[in-house]
């Protein structure tokens, strides 16, 4: 299969979880990561709003770590600071973000948390086909890779292009795995 077509499949079940195991499963997961070296050792971590069945790890909001969002303009992504004052916008789509700061200098993350439509357990990651986090660590950019997703999201084997960018952890609700 195709990334689109494995995209639409893995989108769709995703959707078939039930509401009470969803949330018993991010409950599980944000411990997981919460117990985890990297979450320990992290001082600002970028982690994402949930949209759209995505495993949602926003418990994670309430820390004293310096949390950043991704915020997207065009084909641009880039990571804001979360405070209290954080205004969001939602996009067409559904997808709520920070509102998009313009010439913003990008702070420095230790730790990114990144959502995906499915993994493999080789670090291999398909997204929402949109391209922003592999444009985004393209550029010289330092930080952990870290996947989110339900273990029901593992393919057997991705299809890789030559701009993807691997995952070097993935965190599910059965644990955390390193690639
Ligand atoms: N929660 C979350 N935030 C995120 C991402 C993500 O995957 N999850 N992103 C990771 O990249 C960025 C947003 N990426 C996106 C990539 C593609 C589409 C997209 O396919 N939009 C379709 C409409 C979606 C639909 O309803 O089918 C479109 O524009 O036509 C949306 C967002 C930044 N923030
Ligand atoms: N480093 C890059 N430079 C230019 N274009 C890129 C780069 N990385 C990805 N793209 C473009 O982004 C598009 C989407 O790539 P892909 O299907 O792998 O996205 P994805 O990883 O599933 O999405 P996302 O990263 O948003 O979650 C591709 O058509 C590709 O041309």
């Amino acid at each position: 299969m195709n990334k689109i077509e494995l995209r639409s499949e893995f989108l769709q079940s995703r959707l078939n979880t039930s509401k009470q195991q969803q949330i018993n499963h991010n409950h599980q997961l944000v411990n997981h990561i919460k117990q985890s070296d990297l979450w320990l050792t992290a001082h600002s971590v970028a982690i994402y709003l949930a949209f759209n069945g995505e495993a949602d790890i926003s418990a994670l909001l309430q820390t004293d770590k310096l949390i950043y969002l991704p915020a997207i303009k065009g084909q641009r992504m880039q990571f804001q600071l979360f405070t209290t004052d954080t205004v969001f916008e939602t996009l067409s789509y559904g997808l709520k973000q920070p509102k998009y700061i313009d010439d913003l200098i990008q702070d420095p993350i230790d730790l990114y948390l990144m959502p995906l439509v499915a993994y493999d357990i080789h670090g291999n990651r398909l997204g929402m086909g949109g391209g922003f986090y592999d444009r985004y660590f393209a550029s010289d950019v330092t930080g952990i890779r870290a996947g989110v997703a339900f273990s029901s999201q593992r393919a057997d084997q991705l299809p890789v292009d030559q701009w993807d960018v691997t995952l070097q952890h993935i965190f599910t609700e059965q644990g955390h795995l390193i690639t």
